[in-house]
């Protein structure tokens, strides 16, 4: 996993999904790799850079020029980017481009989570899946709801991650916010959290 530290940043854009959360992604994802990848709300490209040292081809997607303009930087910084394609362009819009995809993770949303993954849905391959990460109640509520809607089972955890700083007498836990993921896919064995 690439550490926090090692992205550089944009205070225009949000930061990357911290390390540990990235880590249980890929871990629900599973990827074997050959499988082709969006990631809808790229944002700085903390899931973009992590898939594309695992998968055969990854779909940045971010609707903010700025946030397309940080993945590349980030890309770059660590070596990547042959087999990511970067689209500055609305999520749905991009999405309905797009042939087949194996896994969509989904970072932002812009309030259009449902629509988005309603066509995220109409290009998943059998074994499909997609994993939405959320800080909101509702967009975890909708997450779920549109999931069952469409007939794909839905797995969701949420994660409260503490990690050791060091102080003068010892070392103090502090407290990351607390983000939701929400998967859901057609082959529900391998989704069963
Ligand atoms: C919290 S950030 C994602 C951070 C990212 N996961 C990372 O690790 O760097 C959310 C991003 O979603 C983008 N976004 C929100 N709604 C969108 C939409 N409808 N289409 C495309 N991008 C969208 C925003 O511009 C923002 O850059």
């Amino acid at each position: 996993m690439i550490p926090d530290e090692e992205f550089i940043k944009d205070d225009r854009v949000p930061g990357p999904t911290k390390e540990e959360i990235r880590c249980l992604v890929l871990c629900k994802a599973d990827p074997m790799g050959d499988e082709i990848v969006a990631d809808v709300g790229c944002g700085t490209g903390g899931f973009t850079l992590e898939f594309a040292k695992k998968v055969h081809r990854v779909y940045a997607i971010d609707r903010d020029p700025q946030a397309i303009k940080i993945t590349r930087e980030n890309l770059i910084n660590h070596g990547l980017g042959e087999n990511v394609k970067l689209i500055n362009e609305d999520a749905e819009k991009a999405l309905k481009r797009l042939g087949d995809l194996d896994i969509i993770i989904i970072g932002g949303s812009g309030g259009r989570l449902s629509k988005i993954i309603e066509v995220g849905a109409s290009k998943l391959t059998s074994h499909g899946r997609i994993i939405v990460t959320s800080i909101l109640l509702e967009t975890k509520l909708e997450a779920v709801q549109t999931f069952k809607r469409l007939g794909f089972k839905p797995g969701i955890i949420d994660v409260n991650i503490a990690r050791g700083h060091p102080i003068k007498r010892g070392t103090m836990m502090l407290a990351n916010n607390p983000i939701s993921i929400i998967w859901g896919g057609l082959n529900e064995d391998k989704l069963e959290g």
